[in-house]
């Protein structure tokens, strides 16, 4: 079970009735890929998903899967298989009927389905429960169950729809490790639809954030972290500041942003013309409080609140037109030099910290 197929999804709109909830996306998720599709509820991801499986149509556009043109083909011969949220398991079926449900609706006979069934149920270690039904099963052999049963159809591609949101904490983060293994170890390309930008960071080769129909940015964990494309991705990626402000003068490697009440910050990207205005994000644990070495950078605020988290300390400031401003110090760092709350602090960074966004769509 190595096959693995690319998916390419060109110009693809979703809409129903009165509302666009995908708006002509173009994406490539290369073999072998896990890819995450990543945003906040109604973005369109679940559409996106049902589209690639076939459970939706197409309402404009194309999707390849590998290099067949899948777009009017029903599910069932896609080469793709999906995952539900509720897993939808049949109660009144055991495990190994359940998981050769779709081999029998393919005629395949009752010995070898059984036998494949049961093969399936090993890899996913429940060969012990094989008899019994989904009601006597923990959340995560559910799932896995659920998982058996789609990868009993030997697709290119399995398609996961919120795969964990049904698990508490602990179980989350066990199966979400279990995903990651299976998928590296089968080789074949997932989707996998969350909300969770902790759950994508820690799955994905590829992040695709969506918002309001539409692909912010397509790329890997790292970049999407370290360089969001838009406001939006740094805001909903999180652990990020958002600076808004007009452009005062550009630089050899970017501008420099005056915010509204006048704060000066230095940022790297490519620049907006003068007097234009720009997003600028910057790290929370990128930035220093006191003294800078550059006069004229960064902004006077007043911290707002000091939390003390462990190895971490997080101070949130007001000033200069920025509200809301997120400051974490390492504990050591903060209580070389303690700040309390009502203290006019100096804020700055190294510019090549500071990136500039695009603009939102
Ligand atoms: N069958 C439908 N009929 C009409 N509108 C729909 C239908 N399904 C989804 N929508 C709308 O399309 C938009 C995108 O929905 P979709 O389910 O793809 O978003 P999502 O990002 O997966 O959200 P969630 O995380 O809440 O599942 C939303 O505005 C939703 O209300």
């Amino acid at each position: 079970m190595t096959k693995a197929a690319a998916i390419e999804i060109i110009a693809v709109s979703k809409i129903y009735g009165h509302t666009t909830a995908v708006d002509a996306i173009d994406l490539k998720i290369p073999a072998g890929t896990y890819c995450c599709l990543l945003g906040p509820s109604g973005c369109g991801k679940t559409s996106t998903l049902r589209m690639l499986a076939g459970h939706e149509s197409i309402s404009k556009g194309d999707v390849l899967l590998g290099d067949k043109n899948v777009t009017d083909l029903p599910p069932a011969r896609r080469g793709t298989a999906m995952m539900f949220q509720s897993y939808a398991l049949f109660p009144h079926l055991d495990l190994v009927e359940n998981v050769a449900f779709s081999l029998k609706m393919k005629g395949v006979g009752k010995e070898e389905r059984r036998k494949q069934a049961l093969d399936m149920l090993k890899l996913m270690q429940l060969e012990p429960y094989a008899e019994r039904r989904p009601a006597q099963l923990s959340g995560g052999q559910q799932q896995r169950v659920a998982l058996a049963r789609a990868l009993i159809t030997d697709p290119e591609a399995l398609l996961l729809d919120e795969p964990l949101s049904a698990l508490d904490p602990f179980l989350k983060v066990q199966m979400r490790a279990e995903l990651k293994k299976l998928q590296t170890s089968l080789g074949i390309t997932f989707v996998h639809v969350t909300h969770s930008q902790e759950e994508a960071m820690a799955l994905a080769d590829l992040i695709v954030v969506m918002n309001d129909g539409r692909i912010e940015q397509a790329a890997t964990p790292r970049e999407v972290f370290e360089k969001p494309a838009t406001a939006f991705v740094a805001r909903f990626m999180g652990d990020h500041n958002v600076i808004s402000g007009k452009v005062k003068e550009k630089t050899g490697a970017g501008i420099m942003l005056e915010a509204a009440e006048g704060g000066t910050f230095a940022a790297i990207g490519r620049a907006p013309e003068v007097g234009e205005k720009a997003d600028v994000a910057v790290r929370n644990d990128h930035i220093r409080i006191g003294k800078t070495e550059e006069p004229g950078l960064g902004f006077t605020g007043i911290v707002a609140t000091v939390e003390y988290l462990g190895s971490t300390v997080k101070l949130i400031m007001n000033g200069a037109g920025v509200e809301g401003f997120t400051v974490i110090l390492s504990d050591s760092r903060f209580f070389e030099t303690p700040v309390r709350v009502g203290e006019a602090v100096s804020v700055h960074w190294n510019p090549y910290d500071a990136i500039i966004l695009g603009q939102q769509k």
